[in-house]
């Protein structure tokens, strides 16, 4: 595993705190939270609970609004206690959790990649500042209706999710994979992968698809800020450098991660974020462990108690 971690950072007073199993930190505008769920034979009820708990924070805290969720699972395609996949037991503890508590907002765009270390590490981006669009892709099945032959209960996430703001809207795109309808396309195929990925994408943040969903823009694979690609085998890394560096030629931050993914035969999956007019809060990139996103910053900061 090569070791990486987004740190976001704030121009605004920060605070920060912990409730419950929760540690967070905010500034005006957004709310970032992170949370481990220890290794176990089965992981769905925590996995539910963890969410009632982050959507209690976002909700009485005043950030309403989750932009953005990345979920590193350990193990994710060994199986728990039951014979399960353990991403499939995860799906099955988060769907429940939507169903349950019904959330004020639509899906949110997330990545649920594998983590070299054991356990499931949750990081939220939540906000209050601005309209939140989910965003689908119409070459594919919306990830909470994939049929059951991918797990009991679907994975629950959109394609993207597009904040319009009054500093300058930023879309964040989920975790994109080679995927059409609701099958993996291009199996055993790197570079089939790749094309279908970045079609994918195209299609996600493209003009007609945001028309769609009342989106005003159109962007394309050169308007992108923040760029990361998580690689199956890390002999695939080289070739999949190369590709990306051609086509992301906004200059973005483009990162390389080596992760098992959320299906098997998936090889290769991107995610990123545009902030149009450069309004994003500056993200800071740092070595670290990728099971730990979020931990060491919120560890050495002063905890203060929640509002
Ligand atoms: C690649 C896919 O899903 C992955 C799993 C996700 C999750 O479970 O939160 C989100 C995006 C991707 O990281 C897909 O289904 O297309």
């Amino acid at each position: 595993m090569i070791g990486s971690c987004d740190t976001w950072s704030s121009a605004d007073a920060v605070g920060t705190g912990a409730e419950w199993s929760l540690r967070y930190t905010h500034d005006d505008d957004f709310l970032s939270i992170s949370v481990f769920i220890p290794p176990s034979g089965r992981c769905a009820e925590a996995v539910r609970d963890v969410y009632a708990e982050i959507f209690a924070l976002t909700g009485w805290s005043g950030y309403p609004d989750i932009c953005r969720l990345w979920h590193y699972i350990g193990d994710i395609n060994g199986a728990n206690a039951d014979g399960l996949e353990t991403y499939r037991d995860f799906c099955v503890g988060r769907a429940r959790a939507f169903e349950e508590l019904r959330p004020p907002f639509g899906m949110p765009a997330a990545t649920g990649v594998g983590s070299s270390g054991e356990g499931i590490t949750v990081c939220v981006l939540a906000t209050r500042a601005g309209r939140l669009t989910a965003i689908e892709n119409p070459d594919q099945v919306p990830a909470y209706h994939y049929p059951t032959r991918y797990g009991p209960r679907p994975p629950s996430f959109a394609r993207a999710g597009y904040l319009e703001r009054a500093e300058g809207d930023v879309l964040f795109l989920s975790g994109t994979a080679s995927i059409v309808g609701h099958e993996t396309v291009h199996v055993g195929d790197l570079h089939g992968q790749l094309d279908r990925t970045l079609t994918n994408i195209r299609t996600v943040v493209g003009g007609p698809n945001l028309a769609r969903h009342g989106v005003d823009g159109h962007f394309g694979l050169a308007d992108f800020d923040r760029v990361k690609v998580y690689v199956r085998h890390a002999e695939h890394l080289p070739a999949v450098e190369a590709v990306c560096r051609a086509v992301f030629t906004g200059d973005p931050a483009v990162e390389l991660v080596r992760a098992d993914l959320c299906r098997s035969d998936l090889l290769v999956e991107v995610e990123g974020v545009i902030a149009v007019r450069g309004a994003l809060p500056r993200v800071l990139r740092r070595a670290d462990q990728p099971d730990r996103a979020g931990a060491p910053t919120l560890a050495q900061a002063p905890v203060v108690s929640a509002p």
